[in-house]
């Protein structure tokens, strides 16, 4: 066995169950990710793709199972703890809506910055570091109605990426883009995460866009396979 195969992974679901009403979303849905690996989760419409996103990531507590990351089990967290995780080890990528409307893309890149406490100067210094090297900083000063879609991603991204998460949760990040701006995003997610050794969990029904990651985990009637390492 390689040193990769008994790596210990960085975030591990075990037999994840999450029920919403009446409906069975995750019923024993297991998933491993790696340090520095892209894994993409496919499945049909309603197999529970997002929920699984939700649970790893702190967003939604699972009604039976485990999450663990970095040896930390995130079903016995506080909230606080929840969500400082959420603002210094994960990033997050939604389909849309995500950026402030009322700020420009600049000040909504600098803002995950300013609320861990940097100043005003070094956070839109930075920011403006990270629209250049999405290829969006001419567009600094506008606001995201002012953008196009994959510009707005591009800067959601930058958003996503600028506190330096071991962890980005992208959640169809291209499904309200056309196939170029979709490839744009898509390139400039992997070639960062693969520099920085970011980990990624990418939910997509697209498959030019899961042939991106590293391995690809498909959700069918609420379990993953293959549901990977450690698990
Ligand atoms: N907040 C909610 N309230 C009620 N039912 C929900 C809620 N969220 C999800 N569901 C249901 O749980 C199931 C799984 O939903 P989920 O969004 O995880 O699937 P998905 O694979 O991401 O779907 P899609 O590809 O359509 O986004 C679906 O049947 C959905 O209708």
């Amino acid at each position: 066995m390689s040193n990769e195969d008994t790596a210990a992974p960085l975030l591990v679901a075990r037999a994840l169950v999450k029920a919403h009403g009446g409906t069975e979303a995750l019923r024993g849905a297991s998933l491993g990710l790696r340090a520095g690996e892209m894994v993409a989760v496919t499945g049909a419409s309603g197999s529970g793709k997002s929920t699984l996103l939700h649970c790893l990531a702190g967003i939604v507590r699972p009604d039976a199972g485990t999450v663990t990351y970095a040896g930390e089990r995130l079903e016995e967290a506080t909230e606080k703890r929840l969500s400082e995780l959420r603002r210094t080890e994960f990033g997050v990528l939604f389909q849309f809506g995500q950026l402030v409307p009322e700020l420009t893309a600049l000040d909504n890149v600098a803002l995950p910055l300013l609320l861990g406490g940097s100043g005003r100067a070094t956070a839109r210094e930075r920011a403006g570091a990270w629209l250049e090297r999405f290829g969006v900083r001419g567009q600094g000063e506008l606001r995201p109605g002012e953008l196009s879609g994959g510009q707005a991603q591009r800067a959601a991204l930058a958003r996503a990426l600028v506190t330096g998460p071991a962890v980005l949760f992208a959640d169809e990040p291209t499904g309200a883009l056309d196939s170029l701006a979709s490839e744009q995003v898509m390139t400039a997610l992997a070639h960062t995460v693969r520099e920085s050794g970011t980990a990624v969990l990418l939910v997509t029904h697209d498959a030019q866009v899961a042939a991106y990651a590293d391995r690809e985990v498909t959700l069918r009637d609420g379990v993953a396979s293959p549901a990977g390492v450690g698990v």
